[in-house]
This record gives C-alpha cells, structure tokens and sequence, in this order.
C-alpha cells in the first residue's frame, strides 16, 4: 500500500465514529480517507461529511457520504486532512491545493483535528514548500508588495493564462521563504494585511498527525511541545 493510501486510511478506521459529522479535508491524501469513509457507510456506520472544497463535495457525493453545509451542523466531531509540510510542533503548512480557507474554517470548528501526512510531509522547519496565501483580486499587485515586505519571493499562481481562482471567488499569491523562523507570528502578520483573505499557516490547530515511520508503518507523530 502507498504511503498516502496508508496514512490516509488509517485515519477513518481509528477517527470516524458512527454517527459523526466528520470534516472532509481536500488532496490527494485525505482522498483515501474520504473513499474509506464510503466504504465505512456501504457497511452500515452513519456518517455525515462537511467539504471543505467544491472537488471534495464531487467527491464524497460520489462515494455515497452525505454532506451538510457548515452553518447547518451544530458542530464537527473530526476533521482529516492533508497537509504539505507538517513540522514536529504540528505547525502546518496547507494550501498547495488551493482550498486552505474553507480548510482552515471547518478546521477551526472541529473539536478535533487531524493531519494525515506521507513521511516527505513531516519536516524540521517550515518554509521548503511555498506558502499558499489567498488574496482578494482587486489591488492583487499592491497586496503583493505587502507580502514582499516579511522577506519572500512570490508569484500569483495561474491556471493557464489567468490567474488560479479559488472556491471563494479569490487569488492565490505563493510565497517562497527560505525558512520561516517564526510560524505563529506570520500567520498572524501576513493576516494583518488589508487585501489578505487567509493564508495557509496553520498554527495550534492540529491535534494529532498519522504519518508513516522508518518501518513503513502508518503511526502517530510525537509532538514536541
Ligand atoms: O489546498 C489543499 C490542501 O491544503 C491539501 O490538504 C494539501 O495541499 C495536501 O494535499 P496532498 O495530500 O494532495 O499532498
């Protein structure tokens, strides 16, 4: 079995319940999750999903997982969902994909949150993987400089000809650091930006993390606190 398909697995056995209201994150790993999940409801477990991106809702429709929409559960047992760099204080970076803000949003209004990660995932330091920022199209360049201005290198991410638009409506402007010496300070700077909508620094959020050991094992993460 592949590491995503490992990892991601894991997680719907040993997190999804029945008769939870599961968060259903968005990429190629929490792909096994989700498709698990289906399988879990075939056999007779009622489980109800929240997406967090319009392809996670294709998706999941197609694995026979009801959804609701997030302002109709009164809350999320556990959301699942993938990562692009995950360090060992569970600091994360999220947003290769592009679905980061309903991630962070359904992330935040879960009472528990876990990352399913494959080994080339969990990192040292922050920062190898360009951060995802999502911004408002209008005034994208000015928004841009601001960005700059904490010491990285950007580029608004295209789709073809134009630019990349999100499930919202926004940009997203990826920023290359060397290393980001300080997570938690800017999650929240890069946030303080007039123009910012999010971005993909995700920060005393996630509670446990599945990844895949030097046995080739699907285990849990230690934290380092
Ligand atoms: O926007 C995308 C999400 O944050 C994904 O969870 C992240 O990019 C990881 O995706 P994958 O499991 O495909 O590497």
């Amino acid at each position: 079995m592949n590491e995503k398909a490992a990892v991601g697995e894991k997680a719907a056995v040993d997190y999804v319940k029945d008769g939870m209201v599961v968060g259903l994150g968005t990429g190629s790993t929490v792909y096994y999750t989700i498709v698990k999940i289906g399988e879990m409801i075939k056999e007779g477990m009622k489980v109800q999903g929240v997406a967090t991106s319009v392809q996670t809702e294709k998706l999941a429709e197609e694995q026979g997982i009801p959804l609701l929409t997030l302002d109709k559960v009164e809350s999320i047992d556990v959301a699942i969902d993938g990562a692009d760099e995950i360090d060992h204080h569970f600091y994360a970076i999220k947003g290769g994909g592009g679905a980061l803000l309903r991630e962070k949003i359904i992330a935040r209004a879960s009472n528990k949150f876990v990352v399913v990660a494959d080994s080339k995932k969990v990192v040292q330091k922050l920062g190898s993987f360009p951060l995802p920022v999502e911004v408002v199209p209008f005034g994208v360049r000015k928004t841009e400089s601001y960005i700059q201005r904490f010491g990285c290198q950007t580029v608004l991410r295209m789709k073809g000809d134009t630019p990349y638009i999100t499930d919202n409506g926004n940009y997203i402007i990826d920023c290359t650091f060397d290393v980001i010496a300080n997570p938690k300070q800017l999650e929240k700077d890069l946030n303080n930006i007039t123009g910012v909508v999010e971005n993909g620094l995700f920060i005393d959020m996630v509670k446990d993390v599945i990844t895949i050991n030097g046995d080739k094992q699907a285990i849990l993460l230690d934290k380092l606190e």
